[in-house]
């Protein structure tokens, strides 16, 4: 089923009885982990392939840390065009095999998403295809902005806050826009990084873009080096606040959500999670950067497909 947007659904909004607990107001899940590709990445990059690719092109390819692949791969099999993803090394090899299960063919270029992207640039050139960017496009952006309008069209009041992940920040655009659309503009949105996969914390602190050196999160699919120039310009808004926890405060709140919610997430997903579950929205509240009792707060739960029982151990073993 596509809407006018592109491949994703309506995806549900929960509340979560045990982290409304935690917080003492209530707390709304959107479950962006339900949709086709497994997570919100379909909304924005089916909206662009469809807008600048269509069934008549020749091809696309897209580099991606893993989730923004599935959605191109998912959207290309849709429109059945050939799809080309190109991925870093530090891609869980289960994300390689759902790519292929995709029908895409799939390359391992450099140890970041960076090296990646350089050379599915330099494919889409020389193979005359459609380049998909996984978060730096006004077509992505405003394709995830469909996920607020479906808060607007459910939510009784408007929301305390929105929590949402930040990679190279289009999540962030999309949301911002749509909450600009629907007249929520001024509604404090908390993005959330893990350390060592911080590019927008660290550009909001350094008073301009920062490129990392290297990515040092296990949070791979935070992995963008820079974070794109027009999230830092909305990062400049008075009522955006970006806030880091540690890849093992992000750990925990993924075996909390797990038990708590039964479903399970990736790192990146986490970090939006480890604000209730680490403190982060509480401290802000102490601090006066939000206000307490906090309105209804939304906890976008982006998904991922980077993750199963095995990569949960193996995270045991590395975070920090
Ligand atoms: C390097 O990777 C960028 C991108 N992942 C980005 C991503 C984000 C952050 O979204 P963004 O801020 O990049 O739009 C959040 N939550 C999840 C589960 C993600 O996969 C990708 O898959 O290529």
């Amino acid at each position: 089923m596509s809407d006018m947007y592109g491949f994703h659904i309506s995806s549900p909004l929960i509340e979560s009885i045990s982290m409304s607990k935690r917080l003492g107001s209530d707390v709304y899940l959107k479950m962006e982990n339900t949709q086709p590709s497994g997570s919100f990445k379909i909304r924005g990059i089916g909206h662009l392939v469809q807008q600048l690719a269509g069934s008549k092109s020749n091809g696309v390819v897209c580099s991606s840390g893993g989730n923004a692949g599935l959605a191109t791969a998912y959207a290309a099999r849709k429109l059945g065009i050939p799809a080309t993803i190109i991925v870093p090394s530090s891609s869980p090899r289960l994300v390689l095999d759902k790519l292929q299960d995709h029908g895409a063919s799939v390359r391992v270029v450099g140890k970041v998403w960076d090296e990646a992207n350089a050379e599915a640039v330099r494919l889409a050139e020389s193979e005359k295809l459609t380049l998909v960017p996984p978060f730096d496009h006004p077509l992505i952006w405003e394709g995830h902005s469909s996920l607020v309008h479906e808060l607007k069209a459910v939510l009784p009041h408007e929301p305390g806050a929105v929590v949402l992940s930040v990679g190279g920040g289009g999540l962030f655009c999309g949301v911002v826009q749509g909450m600009d659309d629907v007249g929520w503009g001024h509604v404090p949105i908390l993005c959330m990084e893990t350390v060592g996969a911080d590019c927008l914390n660290a550009a909001v602190k350094a008073g301009r873009l920062v490129t990392l050196p290297d990515i040092t999160s296990e949070a791979k699919c935070l992995g963008a080096k820079t974070a794109c120039s027009q999230a830092f310009e909305y990062s400049k808004r008075p009522n955006i606040i970006s806030e880091l926890v540690t890849d093992r405060q992000a750990l925990q709140a993924t075996e909390l959500f797990l038990d708590e919610e039964r479903v399970l997430v990736e790192l990146a997903c986490a970090a939006s999670l480890a604000a209730v579950y680490s403190g982060v929205i509480q401290r802000l509240q102490d601090r006066g950067r939000l206000p307490k009792p906090l309105g209804p707060l939304v906890v976008i739960v982006c998904g991922g497909s980077g993750i199963n029982s095995a990569q949960l151990q193996h995270l045991h073993t590395v975070c920090k």
